[in-house]
Formats: structure tokens, C-alpha cells, sequence
């Protein structure tokens, strides 16, 4: 991403944001307000920037957005925001048809990520009863079905409670894809790459776990 600035009307809420994600795991901190959702979202288009460029393997999410999305995945903090269908599979099935994926291959692809994440004996229970942690669940196994090769996850604990927490980093651990996550729970990103550090718009940090965090809480306290 090259200089990047975004504003929502009148208010600048990121500036001159330079930066190449090319690590496996990056974490994303910083105050609330600091821009880190607007940061998350320009990393697959669901923002564009007001100025400068994001690029996702050299395409331009302002032109490319087709095509970015199906590389960069989406799970946001409240799974209902995500969970559109009635029951369970056909959540999770929702996205395959509409890329047209063919019955047999739609099929397998659901039983394949309801078996990974515990929710196969869920498979047609009505999606909006399952409790905070299987609905995040689910949100993410609605995004991994679509095969995208990165996943962006905004906050993805924050209404969880302890257990489910630590299940779904078990679950963002354990993925092979490249993953960026902001969150407010500094324990989750003790294994990462690079942690990026938000203030006012502005990356204020950049480097390890261990570099930033204690940054931040220097900082902060
Ligand atoms: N759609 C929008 N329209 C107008 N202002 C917005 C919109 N989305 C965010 N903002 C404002 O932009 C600023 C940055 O918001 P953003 O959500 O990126 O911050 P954040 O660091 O993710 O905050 P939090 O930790 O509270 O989630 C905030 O002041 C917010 O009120």
C-alpha cells in the first residue's frame, strides 16, 4: 500500500500509510478510533483508499475488486453481520453457489469445513441459534470455503467469551493462509511476524510481537 490517506467526509482517519505485508501472521493495535477497521478493509477493498493505492498481488483493489475479494477473505467482529441464511450448510453454501460452483463439488467443500470447525453435527440447526463461538466459527468457515489465500479478521474474539477465544486462535493459528488480525487482545498475537501499531491514523510501530507490544502498553499506561 502506498500512501495511503482515507476519510470518511469531513475526517481523515488514516494518513500517509506506506507499507508491504508479505508475513505470514501480522497483527494489527492501537487505540479505538485509531483506523485499524478502516486499515483491515482497504486490505480487501471493502474501502478504497481517498488517496494513494492498495494492491493485492499487483491488483489494484479500485479496479480489481472482483478479483481481490476472491483472494482476501473477510471475517468481521459480529457474526451476525455475516451469517445470512437460515440454516448452517446453507450459510456456508451461499457464497459457492453464487461463484457457481457445480452441486457434488459445493457439497463436499461444506462438509469439508463444517467437519474442520465442530459444526458438522450442527449441519441443519438454524444458524442463528448457535451460541457466539460457533457463529464465529461458522463466519469463518463461510469465508475458508471460498479458498481465498488470505484472511483478514477484524477483531474476531471481541464478543467471545474465554473459551471461544482461545478456540478461535487455536483456529487462526492453525491456518495456512496468510492472516492479518486486529484485535484489542494483545495475548493472541504472541507468535506472529509483525505487529503493526495504530495511532491517529498513523502506523506509530511496526516489528515484532515483542518490540510493539511493549510499545503500545508503554505508551498507553
Ligand atoms: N463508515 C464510517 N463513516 C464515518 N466515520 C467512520 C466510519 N467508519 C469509521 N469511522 C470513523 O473513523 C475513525 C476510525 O475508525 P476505525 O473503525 O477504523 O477505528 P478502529 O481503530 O478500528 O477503532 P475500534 O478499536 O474502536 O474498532 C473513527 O473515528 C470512526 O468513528
Amino acid at each position: 500500500m502506498r500512501e495511503v490517506a482515507h476519510d470518511y467526509g469531513e475526517r481523515a482517519v488514516l494518513r500517509d500509510v506506506s507499507l508491504t505485508l508479505a508475513e505470514h501472521r501480522v497483527g494489527v493495535v492501537g487505540a479505538n478510533g485509531s483506523g485499524k477497521s478502516t486499515f483491515a478493509r482497504l486490505l480487501n477493498g471493502l474501502v478504497v483508499p481517498t488517496s494513494g493505492t492498495v494492491l493485492v498481488d499487483g491488483l489494484d483493489t479500485r479496479t480489481q475488486l472482483r478479483e481481490v475479494r476472491r483472494r482476501v477473505g473477510f471475517v468481521f467482529q459480529d457474526p451476525d453481520a455475516q451469517i445470512v441464511h437460515p440454516t448452517v450448510a446453507e450459510d456456508v453454501e451461499f457464497g459457492l453457489t453464487n461463484l457457481g460452483v457445480p452441486p457434488q463439488e459445493r457439497a463436499r467443500r461444506v462438509e469439508e469445513v463444517l467437519v474442520r470447525y465442530g459444526l458438522a453435527g450442527h449441519r441443519d440447526h438454524p444458524a442463528h441459534l448457535l451460541s457466539g463461538g460457533q457463529k464465529q466459527l461458522l463466519a469463518i468457515a463461510g469465508v475458508l470455503v471460498m479458498g481465498p489465500q488470505r484472511v483478514v479478521f477484524d477483531e474476531p474474539t471481541t464478543l467471545l467469551d474465554l473459551a471461544n477465544t482461545r478456540r478461535v486462535a487455536r483456529v487462526i493459528d492453525e491456518l495456512e493462509h496468510d492472516v492479518v488480525v486486529v484485535t484489542h487482545q494483545l495475548d493472541l498475537l504472541a507468535g506472529f511476524d509483525r505487529v503493526l501499531v495504530f495511532d491517529d491514523g498513523r502506523v506509530a510501530a511496526d516489528g515484532t510481537p515483542a518490540e510493539t507490544v511493549r510499545w503500545y502498553v508503554d505508551r498507553m499506561s
